[in-house]
C-alpha cells in the first residue's frame, strides 16, 4: 500500500505547481474567512482548473451552510468537501447526498475519547481525517501545526480508512507514517514559512519523504 499525500491551504499557482510536480494525491483549498489560507471563489476556480485531473480537489469548510457549499460546488467542482467544523453525522450524510461530493470529516483529537468519535462517521464519510484539537481561544479549528499523541489512534479500527494531520513536517512524516499506518497524510503549516505562505522546496521535501518512505 502506498500512502497518499495531501497538501492543504494552497493559495498560489507556484505552491500548486510544486504540489502537482511532487505528485500530491490531494490538494486542499480553504474556505474559511478567519484563516490566513482563505481563498476567494475566483482564485479558487483558477487553481482548481490547474489541478483538475492531476490531483483530487478538496474544498475545506467549517460549519458551512448549504448556500456556501452550493457556491463552492458550482465554482470549483471539488472531488471532496472536507468538513472541519462541528458537523454531525446527519449533516455529513446530508451534504454528501445533496452535493454529490465525497466527504472527508475532520475529527479533532486530544484524548482517546476524541479519537473514538470517528466511529460515528465511518458510514457517512468517505475518509476520516484525524487532526490535533485547536488550542483554546484559537480563531480557526485547524492549521496550527500542532502534533497530537499518535498512540491515541491505536484503538481505532484498522479497517477505517483515515488521513493523518496535525503538525506534520518533512522531518517527522516518516515517523508518523510508521507509527499510525495512516492511508493518507495531510500537511499545511509544515510546508510554510509563515501562516498561509507555502514554500515550494518544503512541499517538494514533504512529498518526496512520503513517496519514498518504507511501508509497513
Ligand atoms: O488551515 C487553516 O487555516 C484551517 C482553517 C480552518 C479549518 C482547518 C484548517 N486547516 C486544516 C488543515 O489544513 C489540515 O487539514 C490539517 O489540519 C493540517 O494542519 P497543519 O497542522 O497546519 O499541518
Amino acid at each position: 500500500m502506498t500512502t497518499e499525500a495531501k497538501i492543504c491551504g494552497i493559495k498560489t499557482r507556484d505552491a500548486l505547481t510544486a504540489a502537482l510536480d511532487g505528485h500530491a494525491d490531494y490538494v486542499g483549498f480553504v474556505f474559511f474567512a478567519p484563516s490566513p489560507r482563505h481563498l476567494d471563489i475566483a482564485t479558487a476556480r483558477r487553481l482548481a482548473d490547474q489541478a483538475r485531473g492531476k490531483a483530487k480537489i478538496v474544498a475545506l469548510t467549517v460549519d458551512a451552510d448549504d448556500a456556501t457549499l452550493d457556491e463552492i460546488s458550482n465554482a470549483i467542482a471539488p472531488d471532496f468537501f472536507q468538513l472541519h467544523g462541528h458537523e454531525t453525522p446527519e449533516r455529513v450524510a446530508g451534504v454528501k447526498t445533496k452535493f454529490g461530493r465525497k466527504i472527508i470529516k475532520a475529527i479533532p483529537v486530544r484524548t482517546s475519547k476524541d479519537a473514538a468519535r470517528a466511529e460515528a462517521y465511518t458510514k457517512v464519510a468517505d475518509l476520516i481525517l484525524f487532526d490535533a484539537k485547536a488550542p483554546s481561544g484559537a480563531t480557526r479549528p485547524g492549521g496550527h501545526g500542532q502534533v497530537f499523541d499518535w498512540t491515541l489512534l491505536d484503538a481505532v479500527s484498522r479497517d477505517m480508512p483515515f488521513m493523518l494531520s496535525g503538525g506534520l513536517t518533512p522531518g517527522n512524516i516518516q515517523e508518523a507514517m510508521q507509527a499510525t499506518h495512516a492511508q493518507a497524510v495531510d500537511v499545511s503549516s509544515g510546508v510554510e514559512t509563515a501562516p498561509g505562505v507555502k514554500d515550494a522546496e518544503l512541499i517538494r521535501r514533504f512529498l518526496h519523504a512520503v513517496k519514498t518512505a518504507k511501508q509497513g
